[in-house]
């Protein structure tokens, strides 16, 4: 294949039998001819001596759907992440570099320090830059020499010791100062906004024709991610959040007509407040974007408060960042105002929450006593914890192990317990088999920043939220078809092949 026919490639899908797609990763063997390879150092490795396989089989994928019916098509894959017996780099030729972007998350540390071990560890890599402050870092600040060494301690302190900013992505410059320094791994550890960067600084580097790698590590504490199971920091941040929930608890049961309200983070996405929820089991309300909701009104906020404090004389609700933004904005009539990377600013739903109930309950007469907490940044800046520090070393090493396998323009992470190698780019799929896979809707949307994660609110996880709460849902029932419409049709039909949401089952009442 000529270099300009393989340049055209682009984004890859490999295609089987019964309709198996993979979403293929790039590998800089699509536009660099004839790279040497090299034996995998690992199997050299003692620590993997008693290893069965050292080795991923070249064509192992994880599917994306596990829960499937007899007749349906095998479905989309990813390639399976893991160690590769052909390595396209030697260990004295890697110079790598680590980078850390946008807002704060516990684990950032423990990656950083297993990027930098797995590589001189399973690799024998000796040279690994930090780039200091985010991606401007690259072309602004100075680096630092990352050893194992160095990085011994740090997955015990929160942040991240390379430090992290928003906004400043300027990809010419970035891979001018890639291409300066020699640099040939790049491992970049971000959101959405990160991965979009990334997939920018991949793209200049394979305009250039260079030999370097990118990897995208994901890392959000709102666990706002498409295509991955979780991202590292969420269980941390879930956990920490019990700490400000069992206070707002313990506050509000003290006192006569008792309101705790705890903010945590979640700016699109409510998943951190769900399950910060769903394990607390002293949550009276969980408030998330997802899930619109009013104040006044028969069967809406203030109401149920009214309602639950008669019951239980004190309650606690959780609220995500997000959640009401169109509240606030139509009663402030604000001006939306963004940071340095684009993201919205968010108006302080706990505060105005907290100010909107004071003042009913000051109207009606009623005396109550309310406790906001917000210990967004406190969550934020804690060390990941132990079930964090394992997850966040396997990403790394995958991470790794994709880059010295030649792979690039990747984002690694679980997908349904398996780590992966996500592409960058969607690749094309002919139509026919799309519709095959029978899920159009969803194509074209499956690369990591294409679509963030939400909570779906007509998932059976949010209905087990509302029924442990016994909150009301604060929709209205054309919400509600609303919502249905714009999610996945379900797949769970009944035995007269209608599904569940267009046919109500025999007996039921109206
Ligand atoms: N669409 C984009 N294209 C290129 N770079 C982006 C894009 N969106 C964000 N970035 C860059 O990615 C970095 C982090 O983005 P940000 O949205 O702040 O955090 P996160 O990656 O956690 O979502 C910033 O330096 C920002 O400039
Ligand atoms: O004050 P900052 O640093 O902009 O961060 C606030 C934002 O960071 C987050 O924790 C995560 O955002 P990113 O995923 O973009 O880093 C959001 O929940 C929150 O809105
Ligand atoms: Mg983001």
């Amino acid at each position: 294949m000529t270099l300009e026919k393989k340049m055209m490639m682009g984004p890859k899908s490999v295609i089987g039998e019964a309709g198996y797609v993979m979403e293929d990763v790039p590998h800089l063997g699509d536009y660099l001819l004839d790279l040497p390879t090299y034996s995998n150092p690992l199997q050299d490795n003692p620590a993997y001596s008693a290893v069965k396989q050292y080795f991923v089989n070249d064509d192992d994928a994880v599917v994306q759907k596990v829960v499937v019916h007899k007749n349906d098509p095998k479905g989309m894959h990813f390639r399976r992440a893991g160690s590769r017996q052909k390595v396209f780099f030697e260990s004295d030729e890697v110079h790598a570099c680590i980078v850390t972007c946008g807002g704060l998350c516990p684990g950032l540390n423990t990656v950083i320090r297993e990027v930098v071990c797995g590589l001189y560890d399973m690799y024998g890599v000796r040279k690994v830059l930090g780039i200091v402050g985010g991606y401007k870092g690259f072309y602004s600040s100075n680096t630092i020499n990352l050893t194992p060494k160095s990085v011994n301690d740090i997955h015990k302190k929160g942040g991240t010791i390379l430090g992290t900013s928003r906004g400043g992505h300027d990809t010419s410059k970035i891979v001018n100062s890639i291409e300066d320094r020699g640099i040939n791994q790049v491992y970049i550890i971000g959101g959405d906004g990160t991965q979009r960067g990334a997939a920018l600084i991949y793209e200049e580097i394979q305009k250039r024709g260079l030999k370097v790698a990118v990897a995208g590590i994901p890392k959000t504490i709102d666990n706002d991610i498409a295509v991955i199971d979780k991202s590292f920091g969420f269980d941390t941040a879930v956990e920490e959040a019990q700490r400000a929930i069992n206070a707002a608890h313990v506050e509000a049961e003290s006192v006569e007509n008792g309101i705790g309200l705890v903010k945590l983070m979640g700016r699109y996405s409510g998943f951190i407040a769900m399950y910060a929820t769903l394990a607390s089991r002293d949550v009276d309300c969980c408030l998330i974007p997802e899930s619109s909701f009013h104040l006044e009104g028969k069967g809406q906020l203030l109401e149920f408060i009214e309602k639950r404090l008669k019951e239980n004389g004190h309650m606690v609700i959780v609220v995500a960042e997000g959640a009401g933004q169109e509240l606030i904005a139509e009663s402030m009539r604000s001006i939306s105002h963004k940071d340095a990377s684009g993201n919205k600013l968010l108006l302080d739903i706990g505060l105005w929450l907290s100010h909107k109930i004071k003042a009913h309950f000051n109207k009606t007469k009623v005396s109550i006593n309310l406790k906001y907490i917000d210990p967004t940044y406190m969550i934020r800046a804690v060390p990941s914890n132990a079930s964090d520090n394992v997850y966040c070393t396997l990403l790394a090493h995958s991470a790794v192990h994709g880059a010295m396998a030649g792979y690039t323009g990747f984002t690694t992470g679980p997908v349904n317990g398996r780590h992966a190698y996500i592409p960058f780019h969607v690749c094309a799929v002919p139509a026919f088999l799309l519709r095959a896979l029978l899920f159009v809707n969803l194509f074209g949307k499956q690369r990591i920043t294409e679509m963030p994660n939400k909570v779906v609110i007509t998932d059976r996880i949010w209905a087990r939220l509302l029924s442990s709460t016994n909150q009301p849902s604060f929709l209205s029932s054309t919400d509600v078809e609303a919502k249905r419409d714009e999610d996945e049709p379900p797949t769970q039909l009944l035995d007269d092949g209608k599904d569940r949401c267009s046919t109500p089952p025999p007996n039921a009442t109206p």
